[in-house]
């Protein structure tokens, strides 16, 4: 691409020496030591490459900017230059250098004086290099008087004027002047610059980034999130306050400093916003935090949903970006990541990411209501600070920031993690956390104080007896090497439900869990990942399960596009030995499929090698019930479905799962001899209607969404909804053949665009 020709605001950045004022030298926390003018000064025009410093790869192919070799003699270096170099080396080291005012106390008279000093390339040995970014680098610094230790982000003139970056270095250096000093926020302490590139001298983080912490641990549990959390969500709210929103958080760009506390950086896509007529008493700064913006900037995988749907962002992206964060420091990986961004894209359109087995229910909570599609809709940061995850915390103290970090752990699943919350109305988000709170409280006392086991041992009850099941060793209930499949369901308890639930175990105690206890007691699950496959769904479906069945589904057209089963069953382990998938080159088995209240359907499904491959498809499937002969309640938690094959129903709701068996019980009665399968839909179709019709009724469970009820069936969009997608009703896409022609082309076509686009991506 040719370069453009500079204008003049270029010329005026990058070949005027960037002088900050005095006020904003005269502020910084940590003045330099009085500056020495150096002798060593060199300009780094024509110097060879330092083998181990470099620019961002796109910027090494143009840079006549290099990192200056550590420690080298420069006397060396002047022998090598011609007499106009030279010439030119030092009038950059008088033109390039930051003018720095240092008051000075005379420590005989006390009297306190003002020196301008200058700074450059010369005052600093430079050493390794601290990392890379898509147009700078970042190396180590040492200042030769002091000995204090920087981090210098060098960034090539010549690069940034090709790639018409320029002004993302405007904005990063004001932005950054703008925030000096406010918690949570890298520092930089001056600006500089050569011939070739300039220097933004910045607080040097030697703990390295947030990413690299959560690899290293492969996720943080609890407290260590709520720390780091409540950090990140308290500089995004000063950023804000001050009228800068970052647009580009990630892990990588949250840096941890010497008391590996929080400090976000790289403010080069950050939107600046003008200040608005204030009516405020105080004289604060007023800023349209909703103001949009068209810029397309941002991480793929970090990106905000109305970027890539309505091509804008405002300040919440900030917050769906923490969101993702939130998510990733316990799950160990983002939410949205594909093996491609415009996969990635797609998943962040349809929101279509799940959470990872055993994920601790607050903050699945905290960010299914982060994680939120329309803008509107997403917590804001006052609402995320009252949420109940941060309960502990108090962000107007400053204890936020002057708390020691804890010990930084991986995450952990544990019974008190997979309490379910209780549900709240859901009217007004305000009240809804307040009452949130209200109720987290008076639910967590009576529970101590019945039995501060009791929930506990409910779920384990609950999952050791769905692992037995699926281990085929149901203790008096199934035949040794029987070939069950279970099936679960799983409600989030309210206190209100607990209650009714509690009422109808006593009624039901007869039947109910000794024969589960047995199982529970002494006996060891075989299989360890049956028990983390069945925590996730007896944990993590917060809705009414109102159908489990066996289904068989064809996929179609799909030959040269294998599926990507992971992004219908991410966390699926296989706990028993299913069937492979068929013969047919378009056809698979899937296991079985949950028709929750919200009408969602979840399938889950075997895993093979050739579905591992992540590709758009469609699905079209069709249903086959077994053959239904008798259905036994089990216990007040289990039924039992006979047939050719054997489907168990676990659900934790006792209410739920007798009318479910009472209802299924008289649809069998009425059930004519060798009913067709069509007569077998009909029954499970009735059933889910009249269910639906029940539920909503009573109110007990969210409504369902106009588009996703079900009606004659399963609907073909059932399958297109990952578990979390927070009770929005996403439509799947359009199959594979329509999208060929019109939709996919055309997002295909958006995606490259977007991608052209993107300034920022993960390729570090
Ligand atoms: N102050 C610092 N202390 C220590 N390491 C740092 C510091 N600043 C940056 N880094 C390291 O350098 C990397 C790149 O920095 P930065 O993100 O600012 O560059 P960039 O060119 O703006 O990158 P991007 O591609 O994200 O736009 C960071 O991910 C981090 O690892």
């Amino acid at each position: 691409m040719k370069n453009r020709s500079l204008t003049e605001a270029d010329h005026a950045l990058l070949f005027e020496p960037s002088l900050p004022t005095a006020e904003d030298h005269t502020q910084s926390q940590h003045p330099l030591d009085p500056f020495v003018d150096g002798r060593d000064s060199r300009s780094r025009s024509g110097l060879r490459a330092s083998p181990q410093g470099r620019f961002g790869d796109k910027a090494l192919a143009s840079t006549r900017g290099f990192i200056p070799p550590a420690n080298e003699d420069s006397s060396q270096h002047d022998m090598g230059l011609d007499p106009s170099m030279r010439r030119r080396r030092d009038e950059w080291a008088e033109r390039g250098a930051a003018k720095i005012i240092k008051e000075v106390v005379d420590p005989t008279t006390g009297e306190l004086t003002k020196h301008v000093v200058k700074m450059g390339i010369k005052d600093f040995k430079f050493g390794e290099q601290l990392g890379d970014g898509s147009y700078s680098s970042v190396v180590l610094a040492t200042a030769r008087d002091s000995g204090k230790k920087y981090a210098v982000k060098v960034l090539s003139k010549e690069y940034l004027i090709r790639q018409k970056k320029v002004k993302y270095v405007t904005v990063e250096k004001l932005a950054l002047q703008k925030l000096n000093g406010t918690k949570g926020i890298i520092r930089l302490f001056f600006t500089f610059q050569d011939e070739a590139s300039l220097y933004f001298l910045l607080e040097y983080a030697p703990h390295g980034d947030f990413l690299a912490l959560i690899k290293k641990h492969g996720s943080l549990n609890e407290q260590c999130a709520r720390y780091y959390a409540s950090q990140i969500i308290d500089a995004v709210d000063s950023l804000h306050t001050i009228g800068i929103i970052h647009r580009d958080i990630k892990p990588e760009n949250i840096l941890l400093d010497k008391d590996m506390k929080v400090k976000l950086t790289d403010f080069g896509t950050a939107k600046i916003l003008p200040e608005e007529p204030s009516d405020d008493a105080d004289g604060n700064p007023c800023f349209d935090l909703n103001a949009r913006s068209k810029s397309f900037v941002g991480t793929a995988e970090y990106v905000s949903p109305e970027l890539l749907n309505d091509s804008y962002t405002d300040s919440r992206c900030d917050i769906w970006a923490f969101g993702c964060i939130l998510f990733q420091m316990v799950a160990g990986k983002p939410p949205f990541k594909a093996s491609n961004e415009y996969l990635t894209f797609q998943k962040v359109m349809k929101i279509q990411y799940a959470f990872t087995a055993g994920f601790p229910q607050i903050i699945k909570d905290l960010v299914k209501k982060l994680l939120v599609k329309e803008p509107n809709d997403r917590l804001t940061i006052e609402q995320i600070k009252a949420h109940i995850f941060f309960q502990s915390v108090n962000f107007d103290d400053g204890s936020v920031w002057d708390d020691d970090p804890p010990e930084i752990q991986p995450y952990k699943i544990s019974a008190e993690a997979l309490k379910p919350l209780p549900k709240v109305s859901e009217t007004d988000t305000t009240t809804k956390l307040a009452n949130l709170q209200l109720a987290y409280n008076s639910h967590a006392e009576p529970t101590s104080q019945t039995s501060a086991a009791t929930c506990q041992d409910r779920s384990v009850i609950s999952m050791t007896a769905a692992t037995a099941a699926f281990n085929k060793d149901y203790t008096g209930q199934l035949k040794p090497g029987h070939n069950s499949n279970a099936f679960v369901r799983s409600s989030s308890s309210s206190t209100d439900r607990e209650k009714g639930q509690r009422k109808i175990t006593n009624i039901h105690a007869s039947r109910s869990s000794p024969s589960i206890t047995t199982v529970s007691k002494g006996k060891e699950p075989r299989n360890r990942s049956a028990d983390i496959f069945w925590s996730y769904f007896l944990k993590n479906l917060d809705e009414h399960v109102l159908l489990v069945k066996e289904v068989e589904l064809s996929v179609q057209a799909t030959k040269s596009l294998p599926v990507d089963i992971e992004t219908f069953a991410p966390d699926y382990k296989n706990p028993c030995d299913v069937d492979s998938p068929t013969d047919g080159a378009d056809k698979f088995y899937k296991r079985m499929l949950v028709i929750t209240s919200l009408g969602r359907g979840l399938i889950f499904a075997k895993n093979s090698p050739r579905m591992r491959k992540e590709h758009e498809f469609e699905l079209q499937f069709e249903l086959k019930l077994n053959q239904v002969e008798k259905i036994n309640l089990i216990n007040d938690q289990m039924l039992q479905i006979e047939g050719p094959k054997t489907i168990f129903i676990l659900c934790k709701d006792s209410a739920v799962l007798i009318e479910m068996w009472k209802l299924m019980n008289n649809e069998m009665r009425a059930k004519p001899k060798g009913a067709s399968a069509n007569l077998e839909y009909k029954m499970f179709d009735k059933f889910i209607s009249q269910k639906i019709k029940k539920t909503k009724r009573k109110n007990q469970v969210p409504r369902v969404p106009e588009s996703s009820r079900l009606v004659n069936g399963l609907p073909g969009s059932c399958i297109s909804k990952a578990p979390e997608e927070g009770g929005t009703n996403v439509k799947r896409p359009a199959s594979l053949q329509t999208r060929s022609s019109s939709n996919y082309s055309k997002l295909l076509a958006r995606s490259t665009e977007m991608r052209k686009n993107m300034t920022r991506t993960n390729e570090k």
